[in-house]
């Protein structure tokens, strides 16, 4: 089942729309899980001794902590109780628009742990945390309400900005650089900050961005495929690389060359892994393509069968009233004597035979197929009822002059042309009619629809 895209009639692959959706509700419940074992700590420990343990420093802060607590619920919720979940976002977005000032108000004299509106060090986000929140909580109730797709995908690309460059910046730091200002996300909070985008994303996969990541077609395939990693990857890339520089002391040009040599090697191995996939969905196109042809062709006559002809009177239809269309109805004749005579397997040779006379009776834009048994129909788009006549004339012709190999075989048409209010079916019973008066009338001969 596909579920058609609300634009740009993309379509949407609903496994992985429900993917994206549970994956959101899992960032809700690791958010609020990590919010709770923040605030259990501070709570068992005290402020002052969790202030001074090792790991202080890469962990968030207690309003941090209580902005996940609400983004969390928010994603959580966003489903069952969409309006509740807008009151999470935006009480996120004025928790931390508050610090925001805060830190405004304090930028002349730079003091970022003072205490504002009666808040603490220990409780206070960081300017860099303040902002990202304030940005998640719009992107949250923006994302629910459907509003401002656009600006909300902007603003959380701007978060996962500033949550991948402080990851980067950790690991400069790690390798003994001098802190900076993207250093003072703390490390936790700035992934937790990354899930928390990505988690607003995939809440309502079938907008925005991610909308290309559900749909169900080689570009979403590529999406799912490749976005994280090229995301990831240069992170990681320039944490590994600091980290070598500190711990192993790589010189600067050997640091330059590996990160030639590890760029280089990802953005191949990319790809490579594009050209995997993009030769994958080659061989399932042309796999696919011949399975329906399979599916469309008669096994004893290699002709279009019946499945086919139903589907091309289907697509004549649909391509409009005035078309013109004329049908032949085609029977061999005392065929049930031919097989009592000389067998099955000699009535099949000459059901291909008939098969091999009708091709070169037609042009290439017409159809023939075996109707069933030893019967048959030509489809001649825009042909009237003398142009109908000429390929019936034709074929009668070549059964005459072939030479059969037992005994001459002949065949009996019957002729109808579209006419308006006609259905399929209706001018294949007319075509069928004409038939039955070829028969009735001797056999090998053709007979239009008609007044006798
Ligand atoms: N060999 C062979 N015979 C087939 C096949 N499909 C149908 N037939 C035979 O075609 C014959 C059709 O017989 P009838 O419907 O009585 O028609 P007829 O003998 O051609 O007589 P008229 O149509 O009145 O000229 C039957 O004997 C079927 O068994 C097939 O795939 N192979």
């Amino acid at each position: 089942m596909r579920i058609a895209g609300a634009d740009e009639g993309i379509c949407f692959n609903p496994r992985v729309v429900r993917g994206f959706v549970a994956f959101s509700r899992v960032v809700g419940a690791l958010l609020v899980a990590c919010a709770l074992a923040i605030f259990l700590a501070t709570a068992v420990l005290g402020t002052d001794a969790r202030e001074a343990l090792p790991w202080t420093d890469a962990t968030p802060r207690l309003n941090s902590a209580l902005a996940f607590l609400l983004a969390g619920c928010a994603l959580l919720l966003c489903r069952v109780a969409p309006k509740l979940s807008v009151g999470l976002s935006l009480a996120v977005a004025a928790l931390a628009g508050i610090e925001v000032v805060g830190h405004v108000l304090q930028a002349t004299e730079y003091a970022p742990d003072a205490r504002w509106l009666g808040m603490d060090a220990s409780r206070r986000m960081n300017e860099l945390a303040a902002l990202a929140f304030m940005l998640l909580g719009l992107v949250g109730a923006a994302a629910i309400m459907g509003r401002a797709i656009w600006l909300r995908e902007a603003l959380v690309v701007i978060v996962i900005g500033i949550a991948l460059a402080s990851w980067a910046s950790w690991g400069l730091v790690l390798a003994g650089e001098e802190a900076n200002l993207l250093r003072r996300l703390p490390v936790v909070t700035a992934l937790l900050l990354l899930l928390l985008c990505l988690g607003w994303m995939s809440a309502v996969p079938t907008t925005g961005l991610t909308r290309i990541a559900v749909a169900d077609s080689l570009g979403g395939a590529f999406a799912r495929r490749l976005i994280l990693p090229a995301l990831l990857l240069p992170v990681l890339i320039t944490f590994s690389l600091a980290m070598g520089q500190s711990r192993l002391g790589l010189s600067q040009s050997l640091l330059y060359a590996l990160t030639a040599a590890l760029t280089g090697g990802v953005i191949t191995s990319m790809i490579v892994w594009v050209a995997f996939l993009l030769d994958r969905s080659e061989r399932l196109r042309r796999t696919g393509a011949a399975a329906r042809t399979e599916a469309d062709t008669d096994g004893l006559t290699r002709l279009a069968n019946r499945r086919a002809l139903d589907g091309a009177l289907g697509r004549i239809w649909r391509d409009g009233e005035d078309a013109q269309l004329a049908v032949l109805m085609l029977d061999l004749d005392n065929f049930k004597s031919f097989n009592d005579s000389f067998g099955h397997q000699a009535g099949d040779e000459v059901l291909r035979e008939t098969a091999g006379l009708l091709r070169a009776a037609v042009r290439p834009g017409d159809l023939v197929a075996r109707y069933g048994g030893e019967e048959f129909v030509i489809l001649l788009p825009g042909a009237d009822a003398a142009a109908a006549r000429r390929v019936g004339q034709r074929v009668l012709e070549a059964f005459r002059a072939n030479a059969w190999p037992r005994r001459p075989v002949t065949i009996s048409i019957g002729a109808a042309v579209r006419q308006p209010g006609d259905t399929p079916d209706s001018l294949l019973q007319r075509a069928d009619a004409a038939l039955y008066r070829s028969k009735q009338d001797g056999r090998d001969r053709f007979t239009a629809d008609g007044p006798a």
